[in-house]
């Protein structure tokens, strides 16, 4: 392996390679500078050629289009989904649509909806022999966590993601058939783009061809969070002829649930791969990466800025305390929370810390409403607002045309997206408060939406029950882009300080115990741990002597009052 930093120029760009490193090793800075020189001399580029860089969140696409500036015109930056989805799966579906009966007509780009309505489900099961499954929540929680694999033999199979006690016991050889009545509607999944593809790459090899020669250059960032299919796919495009990059590194793979295994970014093979390591850590202050070598065997990095902030901190008591204690300390500084969990997120954005909320009310509506298309319009009207609210608002509007679509054509649909969510926005005090009911009631009154009303029952119940503010700590944000999120969402972002929510002291095993080979858990808190600059703080509920003892030598550790 040869030994760069991030300042390193690969003088003659065309060649395959691989670049492992560590959290703030320079990257993502590499890598932008390594397309602006490839846009200026490479030499495969020629006039209308570009080059590719494949990210795994939007917002790691959007950090890179920035950063690159004018270069971008020549870069086609975005996530792994859309990019194939542009230039495989939307021109060339037509070739594959009637084998898989796929609805042409009715596919409008790519999304998660699973279809649950009752007749739906009903005649899923009666076609599969899967009349003993009774449960349609169930069924769709597993539903929402299938994916196309490639399998050892080399074979795609779709497989449910995760296999758990206690889960609807639906057979894999009955997803198929659920996909296809899915297509036959128009349905597309995100992951489905990756399973087209790879059909039209095998079936219609002019068209790696194609993809290839467009693209000369091809790189994928944060490579680790590929799965097998994708790999498979990366290679077709490495054989063709395209010279391919790929960067990442293995302690920070925390896709496990997408498929993605850390072994594939070691293996990947491509003609005369040129390997490359940085060892270097530019962004973090001295203790913070003492912490990070603790706990990693592989990279031991070296400080770049060479400053110290003093010992990170854990705090020992209620998260709340934590937050309040965290937001004295570093008063006009830029400070996050990380959480493992989104609920989490949401209760600290609600501004509530009130007790985790322990249910998906959003999988529960399922059981608990069987009128489809209500309970559609309400999901997506909640998850539109609080999008919205936390300034993604396009993410909002994309919900807000799915509420739409149940009640009116695209047409008008699309046209009345904008005004109804900023309407919603403006509302928010009449019914943010209230229960689940009174926003249906209102949705009806002011915007005319002729859903069903509640009569006695199940529904009703379920929807007084609960309350638009409850709703709202359920959303899973596609993209957080505020001071409180996911650590999976911080993935790639760096800030001055920030404070790890947990909510026991099992999320901070990495600290006691590490395994950053097998445990993706370890994982996910190293990428948290690794985002901060300067100070870093861990709220813990509690913390046990021997644990206490342990910490101590590289935290400072602080017991909030009870
Ligand atoms: N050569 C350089 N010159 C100036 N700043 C640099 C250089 N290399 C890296 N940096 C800065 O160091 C920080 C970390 O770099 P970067 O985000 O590229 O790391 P990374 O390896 O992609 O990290 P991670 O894997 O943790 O997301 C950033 O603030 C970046 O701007």
């Amino acid at each position: 392996m040869i030994e760069i930093d991030s300042d390193f120029r690969l003088l003659n760009p065309n060649v395959n390679f691989r670049i492992v490193a560590g959290p703030g090793a320079g990257k993502t800075h590499w890598l932008v500078n390594h397309i602006r020189n490839v846009v200026a001399n490479g030499s495969e580029l020629e006039r209308f050629g570009k080059v590719a860089c494949i990210t795994y969140t939007n917002v790691g696409a959007d950090t890179v289009v920035r950063r690159l500036g004018a270069a971008s015109t020549r870069a086609e930056v975005s996530t792994v989904h859309s990019f194939f989805y542009k230039h495989v799966v939307k021109p060339y579906l037509g070739f594959i649509a009637a084998d898989l009966e796929i609805d042409l007509g009715r596919v409008s780009g790519h999304d998660e909806t699973i279809i649950s309505d009752y007749q739906f489900l009903s005649d899923w099961k009666n076609a599969t022999k899967q009349n003993y499954l009774r449960d349609h929540e169930a069924i769709v929680g597993v539903l929402s966590v299938i994916i196309w694999i490639l399998n050892p033999k080399g074979e795609v199979e779709l497989k449910v993601r995760r296999r758990r006690p206690g889960q609807a016991q639906v057979r894999n050889n009955s997803l198929v058939l659920y996909k296809k009545m899915a297509w036959a509607r128009g349905v597309i999944h995100h992951d489905d783009i990756m399973y087209f593809s790879y059909l039209l790459f095998t079936r219609f090899p002019f068209l790696v061809t194609a993809v290839a020669s467009k693209f000369p250059y091809f790189f994928v960032d944060e490579f680790q969070d590929s799965n097998s299919l994708q790999v498979e796919i990366f290679r077709l495009i490495a054989v063709e002829g395209s010279y391919v990059g790929i960067i990442g590194d293995l302690a920070q793979s925390i896709y496990g649930f997408n498929g993605a295994s850390p072994t594939d970014f070691k293996s990947f093979a491509a003609p005369g791969i040129v390997e490359y390591v940085m060892r270097q850590n530019r962004r973090s202050s001295n203790e913070i990466i003492d912490a990070l070598n603790s706990v990693r065997k592989d990279i031991v990095q070296i400080p770049f800025r060479n400053f110290s902030s003093g010992l990170p901190e854990i705090l020992v008591g209620d998260m709340r305390l934590a937050i309040n204690n965290v937001a004295a300390k570093c008063q006009g500084e830029e400070t996050v929370t990380l959480s493992r969990r989104n609920e989490t997120v949401q209760l600290v954005k609600n501004e509530g810390i009130a007790p985790m909320h322990p249910l998906n009310l959003f999988a529960q509506a399922i059981s608990h409403d069987s009128n489809w298309t209500r309970r559609e319009i309400l999901i997506s009207c909640v998850k539109a607002v609080v999008l919205a609210r936390d300034a993604n608002f396009s993410a909002g509007l994309r919900e807000m045309l799915k509420a739409l679509k149940h009640l009116y054509d695209d047409e008008v649909a699309e046209n009345k997206k904008v005004e109804i969510l900023m309407s919603l926005l403006t509302n928010l005090p009449h019914y943010s408060t209230g229960a689940m009911s009174n926003f249906a009631t209102f949705l009806n009154a002011k915007y005319k939406f002729k859903m069903q009303g509640f009569a006695a029952g199940r529904p009703k119940l379920f929807y007084e029950k609960y309350s638009f503010a409850d709703f709202s700590a359920c959303v899973k944000q596609t993209e957080e882009t505020g001071i409180n999120r996911t650590m999976h969402k911080s993935k790639g972002d760096e800030f001055e300080n920030v404070l790890l929510l947990t909510s026991s002291v099992d999320e901070i095993g990495l600290l006691l115990k590490p395994d950053l080979l097998k445990n993706e858990g370890h994982r996910i808190l190293y990428v948290g741990i690794s985002r901060a600059r300067n100070r870093l703080f861990i709220s813990v509920p509690e913390l046990a002597p021997e644990a206490r003892k342990k910490l101590e030598k590289r935290f400072k550790i602080t017991d909030l009052p009870a």
